[in-house]
């Protein structure tokens, strides 16, 4: 069955913290009453009978080298013999060991990854393991077939350096278009960093960075990806700076479209 795990980790964040509290605020959306638990394809998404909901992992030390072991050992366990997983919350660190620990069961892996912002840094902030870092780590690992990423627009020279250096296929949000879906190749990771919606639809982030993408554009690329996605994160959800749980329930309404590919 498929998998939720929610990964309350934040200890990474560059400028602010509070994704840590994104996983029970994305639950409480399924629990609260507005909604109901239908994706748009008609599949209802139900905890339980759709997906096994593991909970949270639970830290001992926010030593990212002890977080991320904790992290890796976890998802490798709750996917080596095939299962999917969809992790919730925590900063964008986190993916890099989530997405470590699918490249080693899944070979030849493929990411598909939703942002403002590249996170290929080589150092941010003297930490290698930041949220602005993860997809170097993973590329320099070589276990990564290709890394598509979609909504940038904050690159910086730093940046485009490293996405040359690493082979990164890039469609900025100044040139977002859907030639991209046609050439994704399986077995294909989604990662999804919730500030690549424009801050007028997704407040609840830590770095609101203007011109991004409207709720319906990123649903639509999520709905018209043609494989049967093997895993996913959402990530950068940050409660301290949503208004009325609007973040939350946009997550919510994420999680079930990303599941629904999951199937
Ligand atoms: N995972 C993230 N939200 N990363 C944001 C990193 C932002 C960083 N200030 C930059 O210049 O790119
Ligand atoms: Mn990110
Ligand atoms: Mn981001």
């Amino acid at each position: 069955m498929l998998k939720l795990l929610g990964i309350p980790f934040d200890a990474n964040s560059s400028f602010l913290k509070g994704p840590s509290y994104a996983p029970d605020r994305i639950r409480l959306m399924d629990k609260e009453g507005s909604a109901n638990r239908f994706a748009e394809n008609g599949i209802e998404v139900i905890p339980g009978e759709t997906y096994a909901d593991l909970g949270d992992l639970s830290f001992e030390s926010t030593d990212p080298k002890k977080a991320f072991e904790l992290i890796r050992t976890r998802v490798f366990k709750e996917i080596s013999s095939g299962e999917r997983l969809l992790s919730i919350g925590g900063d964008h660190s986190v993916s890099f060991p989530i997405i470590d620990a699918h490249s080693e069961v899944h070979k030849g892996l493929n990411i598909l990854h939703f942002d403002a912002h590249a996170d290929l840094y080589e150092n941010f902030d003297n930490n290698p393991f930041s949220h602005a870092s993860p997809f170097a780590r993973l590329m320099e690992t070589g276990r990564i077939n290709s890394l598509t990423q979609v909504g940038l627009r904050t690159l910086s020279t730093h940046q485009r350096d490293q996405a040359n250096r690493y082979g990164v296929k890039i469609i900025e949000m100044k040139d977002l278009n859907e030639a991209f879906l046609h050439q994704l190749k399986g077995p294909l990771y989604i990662s999804l960093d919730l500030d690549v919606l424009d801050p007028a639809f997704a407040p609840g982030v830590s770095h609101h960075e203007p011109g991004g993408m409207s709720t319906r554009e990123l649903i639509s690329f999520i709905q018209k990806v043609p494989l049967r996605v093997i895993g996913a994160d959402l990530v950068e959800y940050n409660p301290m700076r949503d208004t009325n749980s609007m973040t939350a329930m946009v997550g919510y309404k994420l999680m079930k479209e990303l599941m629904v590919k999951m199937l």
